[in-house]
């Protein structure tokens, strides 16, 4: 059995070479010639799988992308070539959760705000806005949640229209798919109408895909002098190559790494490893929790004054985006910003550390932390 990998897969060989012999491809360049002997594919959202990469594969059985977003799988044709196909499903969440977190902390002290005078506007309530609502809630903040996919199955879900939510909330972030066209569309859902109808200091975070926000839109809208709104990007339109005018005007600006966790990127390769054991009928032979590194830092007392005021520190042990945002400006115009995702340096989730104490209080386990066992 053949499996064709991106080089950017952590521990596919561990979990893989089970089924046979892997090799490894450069997602964003990778053709449809280097494909034509796989009987497994394992990419990223930097490759469009289609007809036209999978012309010269006649054997192909499997195709995996260890990544939420399916916006780069033509999933049709798949089934069309009756091709299994498995994505990822909520593998770095988490990661994107602890991202946005960061990203709050870095704005409050920025600008001074009290988030809990803030109301935050979560646009898409699926894996990753649902778990940043749980934590938001931890922490005090106010809500809007807009999902008219889940307003229309759900009948207790508290939903609010988007035009609503842009009249109201003081923070946007979005976390939907990227859907081109149809009723739910959310290809440039800010766009030039929208944000004319945000407040004037309405803050925006997108860790969804770039083109979620008209980026040429953005760029009008915080060059006029009456805009005083902070910005977050971790996605763009038309990465690697993105509209490099915004960046003064952001104020962090990452590679698309928000869901780069050690343990995002590794859940995917994992994810997708039990799903092909399944079809192939083999037994599972490997798990994530024995081949992770062991975490720089394993276990932290937790005090009885351990309170609210204090998350902030103890997230920031584990990760400050700030971090993400100055490697970016310092590297992009040298390296490219392909270079900045594949030597992203490591970052763990807020679980890895283990709390220890006589009393931990109930928002940590929601924000993420573990409790030492
Ligand atoms: N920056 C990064 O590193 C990452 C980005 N992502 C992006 O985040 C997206 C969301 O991830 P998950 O929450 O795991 O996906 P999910 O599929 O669990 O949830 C997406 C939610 O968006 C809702 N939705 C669809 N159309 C909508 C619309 N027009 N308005 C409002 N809500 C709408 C859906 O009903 C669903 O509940 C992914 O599709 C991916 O594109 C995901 C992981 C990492
Ligand atoms: O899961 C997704 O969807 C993402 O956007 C990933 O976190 C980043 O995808 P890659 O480009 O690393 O495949």
């Amino acid at each position: 059995m053949r499996i064709f990998a991106d080089e950017n897969m952590p521990l596919v060989q561990q979990f893989f070479r089970q089924f046979g012999e892997v090799s490894l491809f450069d997602g964003r360049n990778v053709s449809a010639a280097q494909l034509q002997d796989a009987d497994i594919l394992l990419v990223r959202s930097v490759s469009n799988v289609n007809a036209q990469l999978l012309q010269h594969n006649t054997k192909l059985r499997f195709v995996g992308t260890a990544t939420i977003g399916m916006d780069h799988i033509d999933q049709s044709y798949l089934a069309a070539r009756n091709i299994a196909f498995s994505s990822a499903p909520g593998c770095n969440a988490q990661s994107v959760v602890e991202y946005v977190l960061s990203s709050l902390w870095c704005l409050a002290d920025k600008y001074q705000w009290q988030l809990a005078d803030k109301t935050v506007g979560i646009v898409g309530v699926g894996n990753i806005g649902s778990r940043l609502a749980k934590a938001l809630q931890a922490l005090n903040i106010k809500l809007l949640l807009c999902d008219p996919l889940r307003a229309r199955n759900e009948a207790d879900f508290n939903h609010t229209d988007f035009t609503q939510l842009c009249t109201e909330a003081d923070i946007i972030s979005f976390h939907t798919p990227l859907i081109n066209s149809g009723s739910d569309a959310t290809k440039h859902l800010l766009n030039a109408q929208t944000l004319a109808q945000l407040k004037p200091d309405c803050a925006l975070i997108n860790a969804s895909r770039g083109a979620v926000i008209d980026n040429n839109a953005l760029l009008q809208d915080l060059s006029r002098a009456a805009t005083r709104r902070a910005v977050v990007l971790d996605v763009w339109e038309q990465e690697p190559n993105i509209l490099t005018a915004l960046l003064p005007y952001v104020d962090i600006a990452t590679a698309h790494i928000a869901g780069h966790s050690i343990e995002g990127k590794a859940r995917g390769t994992e994810m997708l490893y039990q799903r092909c054991a399944a079809l192939l009928q083999q037994p599972l032979q490997q798990q994530l929790q024995q081949l992770l590194p062991v975490p720089a830092m394993e276990k932290l007392q937790i005090s009885a004054n351990f309170g609210l005021p204090d998350v902030q520190n103890l997230a920031r042990l584990l990760y400050d985006v700030r971090r993400d945002d100055a490697i970016l400006r310092h590297y992009l115009q040298s390296k490219g910003f392909d270079w900045l995702r594949k030597s992203y340096p490591p970052r763990r989730e807020f679980s890895s550390l283990q709390l220890c104490g006589k009393v931990i209080p109930d928002f940590l386990p929601q924000l993420g932390f573990s409790l030492a066992q």
